[in-house]
């Protein structure tokens, strides 16, 4: 599991330039899907080899919110509170304001490592509007420029080594236990759907150190099926004690939605599909995890005006980017539908898992392109050799092209489509790459030329 590291900062001092300046690199390959575009809040980079998460923490607020107002002081202390590491950033042209000192006094106490980051400061004739900045005794002091990138390296580098090493996957921390994340808007129905879910019937519950940081799972046992309820034993007892102090957390539904094999986003079905609710579901697309939506509080609708079906036309329509996702209505209150909750999840589940022999899958793509050719590139014909399963959690394909940069992206999904039409695959989300190939393939001993690629100088010689 990836760390994640939060920016914080007051306004305008630069967190998403900077932000940008760490993503950027990944951003660009990680969506290959059109209409998928949203604000996103952080994003997945690299760096000397360790993949890390980095939350924007600018994005939570608006630009004249006043920095002093409680619940932006919570966001910022929520975000230091659940981050891996955090970096305060600073305005090396402005100088130090009041909120930075206010900020700085109370990072002194936080438990992660805390990076502070003068930034614009564009070369090193600037370094001396450093002065104030080491006066207040910050440690360690980094002076950069997000924007022309000056100084990030070095800083990224001392940034990695601080994290904590790399956690196995979590499929290897349990392989058995089915792991589910609850994640949505506050007030959804969050903690009222657990406890319905885990009351229903005599199931074995028990609390487990989590598998995120400071978290406390529920597992539990259900018709001889074992199911980890990411860091939700909090949700359930503060749902006992009826106290509302948490706010939306980005950084919690990042770390469940990272740790899960199926989420469970619960929305708030009186008050229809929120924009909000679309962000929750974007993370879980970004993640490529197993998706359920619950529309929760559906004793509250009135029939008469809103049916499963609309309801569900509406979801899709504003969540086109997660078509494989069922939706269910329940309502936590009555306790109406939950019941079909686990099924469904066991259902997402085996999906998510799934294994398609290499005969099958390369039959149904070889078929497809037959029926319906790819369009010319550059006056040469697209040729697609082979596909093969390469994982799982989710299912994820391999074809090999010989110009995988000029498959249009309709093809890529009529492809997939085709895919999840032959399989019946159709609750989970599937990933099909391209790779290049050139020349024809050695069937026989294509599982030896995959660990052993060929050097430069014989691919050359085929061509
Ligand atoms: N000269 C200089 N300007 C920078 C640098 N980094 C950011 N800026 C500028 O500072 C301004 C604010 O940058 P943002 O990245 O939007 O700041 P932010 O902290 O995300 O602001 P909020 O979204 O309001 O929280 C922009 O006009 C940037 O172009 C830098 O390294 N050098
Ligand atoms: N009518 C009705 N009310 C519900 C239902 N589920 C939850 N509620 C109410 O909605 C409110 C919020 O429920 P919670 O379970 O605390 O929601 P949550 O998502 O855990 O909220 P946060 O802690 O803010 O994230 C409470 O007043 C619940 O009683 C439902 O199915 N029907």
């Amino acid at each position: 599991m990836k760390p994640v590291v939060a920016i914080i900062g007051r306004p305008n001092v630069g967190k998403s330039t900077l932000f940008n300046r760490i993503v950027r690199r990944r951003e660009a390959i990680v969506d290959n899907l059109p209409g998928v575009t949203r604000d996103r809040l952080y994003g997945e980079a690299v760096w000397d080899e360790r993949p890390f998460l980095v939350v924007d923490t600018g994005g939570f607020l608006s630009g004249d919110d006043d920095p002093f107002a409680p619940h932006i002081r919570r966001q910022v202390e929520q975000a230091v509170a659940e981050s891996d590491a955090v970096v305060m950033v600073l305005d090396g042209r402005q100088g130090l304001s009041p909120f930075d000192r206010d900020l700085t006094l109370r990072l002194r106490s936080a438990d992660q490592p805390v990076f502070y980051v003068v930034n614009k400061i564009d070369g090193p004739a600037q370094e001396e509007l450093l002065h104030d900045f080491y006066a207040l005794g910050l440690e360690p002091l980094y002076s950069l420029s997000a924007e022309h990138g000056y100084g990030v390296p070095d800083f990224l580098d001392d940034l990695v080594a601080a994290l904590p090493a790399p956690q196995p996957a979590p499929e290897q921390i349990d392989p058995e236990a089915v792991r589910v994340a609850v994640v949505g808007r506050p007030n959804a129905g969050k903690s009222s759907l657990i406890n319905r879910l885990l009351g229903q019937e005599r199931m074995v519950v028990s609390e487990v150190a989590g598998t995120t940081r400071d978290a406390v799972d529920t597992l539990l046992q259900r018709q001889g099926r074992a199911y980890r309820f990411i860091d939700t034993a909090g949700i359930r007892r503060k749902a006992k004690v009826d106290l509302k102090l948490e706010k939306f957390s980005i950084i919690k539904a990042l770390k469940s939605l990272e740790a899960c094999d199926v989420a469970l986003i619960v929305l708030d079905a009186e008050q229809g599909v929120t924009e909000q609710d679309i962000r929750v579901a974007g993370y879980a697309h970004d993640r490529g995890c197993g998706a359920v939506f619950v529309a929760n509080k559906w004793d509250l609708v009135d029939a008469r005006t809103l049916t499963p079906h609309q309801f569900t036309r509406e979801l899709r329509e504003s969540a086109r980017f997660l078509p494989h996702a069922p939706v269910l209505t329940v309502s936590a209150l009555t306790g109406q539908r939950v019941a079909k909750i686990f099924p469904l999840i066991d259902s997402v589940f085996a999906q998510y898992t799934t294994r398609i022999g290499t005969g099958v899958i390369n039959r149904i793509v070889t078929e497809a392109v037959q029926r319906n050719e790819p369009s010319m590139h550059k006056g040469r014909r697209l040729k697609f050799y082979y596909t093969t399963q390469v994982s799982e959690r989710p299912p994820t394909f391999v074809t090999f092209v010989n110009h995988p940069e000029a498959v249009h992206f309709s093809y890529h999904r009529f492809l997939l489509n085709q895919i999840r039409l032959q399989t019946g695959l159709d609750q989970t989300p599937l990933r099909l790459i391209f790779r290049q190939r050139t020349g024809k393939i050695d069937f026989a001993n294509w599982k030896k030329n995959k660990q052993k690629p060929k050097s430069k100088k014989t691919r050359r010689k085929k061509r």
